[in-house]
C-alpha cells in the first residue's frame, strides 16, 4: 500500500510513502494530506466474515491492508489488543437499538477520556511509540483541538519518552471538562498551550509550524489530529463493525455524523470505498455549517465561528474535507492545491455541478442550533431512556430529517459521553450527568497550561524553548 498527498503534482512528484512514513509525517510536506493511492477492496464475503468477530478482529483485518509491512502479525495484533484494553467495555463500540424507531446509536464514548476520538488515538499512540522506539527517534506532536482530540491525544502518548505533545486549544471555548482534561495531565511530555483564537485559528497554527519545513525537521514534527491518515484508517473499522451488525452486507445502512472537521465522516466514505454497503450518509451540524451549506449548494463560504453548546464543532475550515475534494477534483492534486489558496484567499470555493454530482446522491446534511440541541437531548431521554451529549443530539435530529428509506437502518455516532458537557446537559434535562469515578476528582485537580497570542512566531519560540530545556541532560535523565 503506497500513499499520496492530495496535492501531488503541485510542488513536483515526491515518491509515494509507506504507511510508516505517512503515519510520522503527518501532514504532507507539500501542505496536502496522504490517503492510499487505491482503496483496499473488500468482497461481499470478506464482509459477511466479520460478522460476530470480537471488535479486535474487525479492526485487524479492516486495517491490515493498509499498514502494508509496517508491524508484523503478531505486534499489529498486540497493539490494537492493548489499544482497546482501555476501553470499558468488551464491545468497545456497542451498538443500540433505540426502540423500534429504526436509529441505532454507535456508542464510541466508552474509551479513557469519554470521546470517540479515543478509538483511534489510543491505537496510533501505540503505533507512534512502537516505530519511534525500533527506530530509536523522538518526535514532536503539535496538534489542534476544539476539546477532544486533546484529552485523548494526550492520554495516549502521556509519559512516553519517545514524545512530546504541543495540544492548541481556544482559550475559553471548550467545556471546562474538557479543559481540565488536557491540563490536569502533568506529565513532563505534555504542554497545552491556550490560544487566544477559535479552533481554526489553531489548526492554522499547528500547520503553519509542518509548513516551516526547517522547523518541522528539527522537531520532527507529527501529527495525531484527522490529517494524520492513521487518524481515518483507525475509524474506518466502526463502520464496518456497526454495519455487520445491522445486516451488510446483505442490507445497506445509513450513517448519521455530527461533525466539525470532516474526519470521523470521512472515514465512513472510505469504508464506502472499500466496498462498505452505505445506502447514505447524513453530515450533521451546528450553528457552524459550513459543511452543510456545500452539500446543499455545492459551495463553501467562510464565516465567523459561534460558540455553541457542542463546542468540538465550532469549526469553519474542515481541514479533512480536503480528502473528499480530491475526488471530486478528478484526483488532480495540483488543480486542488489551486482551489485551496483560492479558498485561504477568498473565503469561498465552488465545486462545479457535474463534479458534485455523485457526491450529493451520497451525502445529505443538516444543521441544528442551540435551542434545537437541548429539545433532542429531552426528547430523546422521553423516548428512548437515553441521555445524549450535545454533539450527539445534533445528530440524532438531524438524522430524523434525512430518513430515505424506513427499511434501511439508522445509525447515528454517538462521540461523546454526557459528562463532557454537564452544563448544557443540565439545562436541558435538570440533571448533571455525573463523570466516572476515576474521573470523579477532575474539577479538584491542578491545571498546567500556557496562553499564547494567535501567532506563530510567539509559538515556535515557546516549542524552541521547551525542547531545548527537555533536551539538557539533566532534565532528559529524569524522563
Ligand atoms: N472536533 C475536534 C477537532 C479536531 O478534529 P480532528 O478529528 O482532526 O482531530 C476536537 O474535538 O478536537
Amino acid at each position: 500500500m503506497r500513499y499520496i498527498s492530495t496535492r501531488h503534482g503541485s510542488q513536483g512528484n515526491p515518491q509515494p510513502l509507506g504507511f510508516e512514513d505517512v503515519m510520522l509525517a503527518g501532514l504532507a510536506r507539500d501542505g496536502g494530506l496522504y490517503l492510499p493511492a487505491e482503496w483496499p477492496q473488500f468482497s461481499k464475503a470478506e464482509i459477511a466474515s466479520l460478522r460476530g468477530q470480537p471488535y479486535g478482529e474487525v479492526a485487524y483485518r479492516v486495517m491490515r491492508p493498509f499498514i502494508g509491512d509496517a508491524f508484523d502479525e503478531a505486534t499489529f495484533r498486540r497493539l490494537i489488543g492493548e489499544a482497546y484494553a482501555s476501553f470499558e467495555t468488551p464491545e468497545v463500540a456497542p451498538v443500540k437499538p433505540l426502540g423500534e424507531s429504526g436509529l441505532h446509536l454507535l456508542e464510541l464514548f466508552h474509551g479513557p477520556t469519554l470521546a470517540f476520538k479515543d478509538v483511534a488515538l489510543q491505537l496510533l499512540g501505540r503505533m507512534l511509540d512502537h516505530t519511534l522506539t525500533a527506530r530509536q527517534q523522538h518526535a514532536t506532536i503539535v496538534g489542534a483541538t476544539s476539546g477532544d482530540t486533546g484529552s485523548a491525544a494526550i492520554e495516549a502518548v502521556r509519559d512516553r519518552r519517545t514524545i512530546d505533545i504541543f495540544m492548541l486549544f481556544p482559550h475559553g471555548r471548550v467545556s471546562e471538562v474538557q479543559r481540565r482534561q488536557m491540563t490536569t495531565v502533568l506529565a513532563p511530555n505534555v504542554h497545552n498551550v491556550a490560544i487566544e483564537g477559535t479552533f481554526d485559528d489553531c489548526q492554522d497554527l499547528a500547520k503553519a509550524c509542518f509548513n516551516d519545513l526547517a522547523f518541522r525537521d528539527r522537531h520532527a514534527l507529527t501529527a495525531v489530529n484527522s490529517i494524520n491518515f492513521a487518524r481515518v484508517m483507525a475509524q474506518i473499522v466502526y463502520y464496518f463493525w456497526a454495519a455487520v451488525k445491522l445486516g451488510a452486507p446483505e442490507r445497506p445502512v445509513a450513517f448519521t455524523v455530527p461533525t466539525g472537521n470532516f474526519g470521523n465522516v470521512y472515514a465512513g466514505y472510505a469504508a464506502r470505498q472499500m466496498g462498505l454497503p452505505v445506502s447514505h450518509f447524513v453530515v450533521a451540524t451546528n450553528s457552524n455549517d459550513i459543511l452543510a451549506r456545500f452539500f446543499e449548494a455545492g459551495g463553501m463560504t467562510m464565516t465567523d465561528v459561534v460558540p455553541t453548546y457542542s463546542p468540538s464543532m465550532d469549526i469553519q475550515i474542515s481541514s479533512n474535507f480536503e480528502r473528499l475534494l480530491f475526488d471530486l477534483y478528478g484526483r488532480d492534486g495540483k488543480a486542488l492545491a489551486d482551489a485551496m489558496a483560492g479558498f485561504r484567499s477568498r473565503g469561498t470555493l465552488k465545486v462545479g455541478a457535474n463534479a458534485l454530482g455523485g457526491v450529493r446522491e451520497l451525502f445529505d446534511a443538516g444543521r441544528l442550533d442551540d435551542e434545537g440541541t437541548l429539545k433532542a437531548i429531552v426528547d430523546c431521554r422521553k423516548r428512548f431512556g437515553v441521555t445524549l451529549d450535545t454533539h450527539s443530539a445534533v445528530g440524532y435530529a438531524v438524522a430524523q430529517q434525512h430518513r430515505r428509506d424506513p427499511k434501511v437502518p439508522m445509525v447515528v455516532l454517538s462521540t461523546a459521553h454526557p459528562a463532557k458537557f454537564p452544563d448544557a446537559v443540565e439545562k436541558a434535562v435538570g440533571e448533571r450527568p455525573a463523570l466516572p469515578p476515576r474521573l470523579a476528582d477532575l474539577m479538584e485537580r491542578t491545571e498546567r497550561v500556557d496562553g499564547l497570542p494567535n501567532d506563530v512566531a510567539t509559538l515556535k519560540s515557546l516549542i524552541d524553548e521547551r525542547m531545548a530545556a527537555l533536551r539538557q541532560p539533566s532534565r532528559a535523565a529524569r524522563r
